[in-house]
């Protein structure tokens, strides 16, 4: 029997309970329509031709009936918490139901990141599978920095440091669920969670056009370039 400590497999966790307040749709924003299908079904289908993941968990809210309409291949837990960190972990522990192990990794991605593409998502495996703490897909500030106060600009800042953190982020189920337990519900990313435990997680380059859908105006950048994928 092969031992989970030496081999380690590697899971997805999509969070997917959000209402998308910022967004302003008339549906969660996860499932609003992008290039022809619902949001997040772009994003299962990156995750879905990676053979190297193991499983794929996709946290929903309690009464979120979407997927009974589909055919997913993957987990659906309806497990959603009232923050995105509350949906990760009860997620995590939803994982260690279906068999995943502390030491398996567990790529952890926004739904609402439907540009991301398996060469990203095998990047980051790639630079973080023989790491010892795991990391994240994150992009170099390209603009430079304002700090504001009422209005106005306090101060130009230094970004020769400054990262934005985006998704997949990849770490230990069992260091993971540790960290988020002690973080509390209102991290709001992973990688904040293990650097609260005192760890560095890994910045792997990631590629500007996985951002997040958030506002309105996004959808159609979305749309453009899902489109020109196809
Ligand atoms: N309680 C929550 C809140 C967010 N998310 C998920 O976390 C991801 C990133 O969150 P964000 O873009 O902030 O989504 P929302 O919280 O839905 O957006 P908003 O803050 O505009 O309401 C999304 O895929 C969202 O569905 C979640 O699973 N559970
Ligand atoms: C995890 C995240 O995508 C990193 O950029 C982001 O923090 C999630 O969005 P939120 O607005 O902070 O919930």
């Amino acid at each position: 029997m092969t031992d989970p400590a030496q081999n380690p497999r590697f899971f997805a966790l999509i969070p997917c309970a959000g209402t998308g307040s910022r967004a302003n749709t008339a549906v969660p924003k996860q499932y609003q329509p992008v290039a022809g299908f619902p949001m997040v079904l772009h994003t299962l289908a990156a995750f879905a031709a990676v053979p190297r993941i193991a499983d794929l968990v996709v946290v929903v809210a309690p009464e979120d009936h979407f997927f009974e309409q589909q055919s997913a291949p993957c987990l659906i837990a309806n497990c959603g918490g009232s923050t995105r960190a509350a949906s990760v972990f009860n997620g995590l522990l939803e994982l260690f139901e279906q068999g995943a192990t502390p030491a398996d990794w567990v790529l952890v991605h926004d739904a609402a990141r439907c540009l991301v593409t398996p060469a990203q998502i095998n990047a980051l495996i790639d630079a973080c599978e023989h790491d010892e703490v795991g990391g994240l897909l994150a992009l170099k500030l390209a603009d430079t920095l304002k700090c504001e106060s009422d209005g106005r600009v306090a101060a130009t800042l230094d970004r020769s440091d400054k990262w934005l953190a985006q998704t997949p982020q990849m770490f230990r189920i069992g260091a993971l669920i540790e960290a988020l337990q002690q973080a509390g519900d209102q991290v709001t990313d992973e990688a904040g969670a293990m650097e609260a435990m005192g760890h560095r997680p890994k910045l792997v380059p990631g590629d500007a056009q996985n951002f997040k859908v958030t506002y309105p105006q996004d959808f159609a950048l979305a749309e453009i370039i899902l489109r020109s994928r196809t």
